[in-house]
């Protein structure tokens, strides 16, 4: 009869509960749909928390009232053999039902009636244990009932909705233990995210103190720098003379994971291959004629720093071989040694932004140079950045501010005559340009475009009237007259050693200083 009175009710139930989507929704459904079955009034829900040591009140059902949520209450498992038994406990460690239909004599009531929070105790209690999927202890549910709950207890279906309870729960638990970790999981993500963040932005920003300049070639070599920094293998940098090559390695090398290790600088130059080899490599005792000790070379020096070869492209024949080997191989010989040793440091070099030229033309190594192209950066000119060039000024008077403790600041119009005048020498030749302007200026004023103008007049070649084109006949006389009158000087007036000097006879020199009035 109950089967058949209330089945439609149990469907209700049951769709609403498996449609919930919250673990509280669940609790207070499993409540009702409990409390209907077994006609009780009141159904609350303990589940056993984490640690497996207690139970906690997590939800409840009570006639009458739309929502009822119980305070969550802890309720430690007790040890065995205590009196007054909790029936808690005792269905936790049994599975079994216990229905206190006769009374709860012998068993201490108190985690059911702190729960009810002053609301009227019915006079029959049951506690349901509630199991997981693979059979382990999930929580009880509690049943209160003004009548006996026992007959309710043996139908089938009672058994058939404590496992859709149950099951509903546990599948809760685990989406709503998912959904926990996902957001914590989000939460730590995006901590690291923001920590990379303000990494990134601390080393942009150290880089930007470096390479100077907002324009946008110069922020795309600072991210091309930030990018090549922590990778491996050769990295070329192109540019003309003073654009700030040994600047980008330098920076690269700060932006790296090694950067505590040493950056080691040689100018190659010009150099020939017996004095580039041990200079790099390093030789032992008695290796080289006339040399007594033995030396470190400069990628012993660098340890896994940097070894940063400047001018590359003017390296001699066999050392741009040697070079090639060095990166093909990735190790080296000390001269006089017989042991290979491994390369640890990064190669930086340096060249002209020709060296494609070069390399095609055959007077560069085409092969070395399609290796250090691998990872290339090219260093824009400043002419290329132009909006850049306060920028540099304002660097140039910050250093000298730290260094001088003299304050100086850069006129507009002064900014207006630089953004005006060309740089051959790129940011080197800035760099100098603002140094001397600077120091004709006094402490505290402005850096006007006077004092930049100073330096130039100074520095540019005396004005020498070149004669225009003069007829030949005249123009050799003026040549004969002015190398004829160096001689005379040189010899102190001494004509027979200035004829000497000058490869002609002592008559024709006289004839000559006579007909130029000397
Ligand atoms: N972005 C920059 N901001 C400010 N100063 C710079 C910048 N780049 C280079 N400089 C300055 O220009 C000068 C030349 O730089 P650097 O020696 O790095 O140039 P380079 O290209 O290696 O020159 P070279 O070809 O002669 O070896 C240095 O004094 C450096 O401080």
């Amino acid at each position: 009869m109950i089967d058949q009175f209330n089945m439609r009710d149990h469907f209700v139930s049951l769709c609403n509960l498996v449609n919930q989507t919250r673990l509280d929704g669940v609790l207070v459904q499993s409540g009702e749909l409990i409390a209907n079955m077994t006609g009780g009034r009141i159904a609350l829900i303990y589940l056993l928390d984490a640690t497996g040591r207690n139970l906690v009140l997590s939800g409840g059902y009570a006639q009458g009232f739309s929502t009822w949520a119980p305070g969550s209450r802890i309720h430690p498992l007790q040890g065995g053999g205590r009196s007054p038994v909790c029936p808690l406990t005792q269905v936790a460690f049994t599975g079994k039902n216990l229905c206190l239909d006769n009374g709860t004599a012998g068993y201490d009531m108190s985690p059911v009636i702190s729960a009810l929070d002053g609301v009227n105790c019915p006079s029959h209690v049951a506690v349901l244990p509630l199991a997981r999927a693979n059979a382990d202890f999930l929580g009880v549910a509690v049943v209160l009932s003004d009548g006996a709950i026992a007959p309710w207890l043996d139908r089938s279906v009672a058994r058939q909705i404590l496992r859709a309870v149950a099951a509903a729960i546990e599948t809760r638990q685990v989406v709503a233990g998912q959904e926990n970790e996902k957001a914590m999981l989000a939460k730590s993500l995006a901590r690291a995210e923001g920590d990379r963040m303000s990494l990134r932005q601390r080393e942009t920003g150290r880089l930007s103190k470096r390479l100077i300049g907002r324009s946008r070639p110069m922020q795309a070599l600072r991210e091309k720098v930030a990018h090549l920094a922590d990778k491996t293998g050769p990295v070329m940098i192109l540019g003309e003379d003073g654009v700030g090559k040994e600047k980008v390695a330098r920076a690269m090398h700060e932006h790296s994971v090694h950067s505590a290790s040493a950056f080691v600088y040689a100018n190659c130059a010009s150099l020939p291959i017996d004095v580039f080899a041990p200079e790099l490599f390093g030789h032992k005792r008695g290796a080289i004629k006339g040399v007594a000790s033995a030396r470190q070379g400069l990628l012993r020096k660098a340890g896994n720093g940097v070894v940063y070869l400047d001018g590359i492209d003017r390296l001699c024949g066999p050392g741009q071989e040697m070079l090639l080997r060095l990166l093909e191989t990735r190790q080296y010989r000390p001269l006089g040694s017989d042991r290979d040793l491994p390369l640890a440091a990064r190669i930086i070099v340096s060249a002209r932004s020709d060296l494609s030229a070069r390399a095609q033309e055959g007077t560069f190594l085409p092969g070395l140079y399609y290796r250090l192209r691998e990872m290339a950066i090219t260093v824009p000119s400043l002419d290329e950045c132009r909006e850049d060039i306060g920028d540099i000024v304002q660097a140039v008077l910050n250093g000298i501010e730290r260094e001088e403790k003299r304050h100086l600041k850069l006129h507009p119009a002064a900014f207006a005559f630089l953004s005006q005048r060309p740089f051959p020498g790129d940011r080197r030749e800035l760099e100098g340009l603002t140094r001397l302007a600077a120091s004709n200026a006094k402490d505290g004023t402005m850096l006007t475009a006077e004092h930049f103008q100073a330096v130039d007049a100074q520095s540019e070649p005396e004005n020498v009237s070149t004669p225009g084109i003069l007829p030949l006949p005249e123009a050799l006389a003026m040549f004969e007259q002015d190398l004829i009158t160096r001689a005379l000087a040189q010899t102190d007036g001494n004509r027979t050693t200035a004829a000497e000097m000058l490869g002609v006879p002592k008559r024709t020199l006289a004839d000559k200083c006579k007909k130029y009035g000397l």
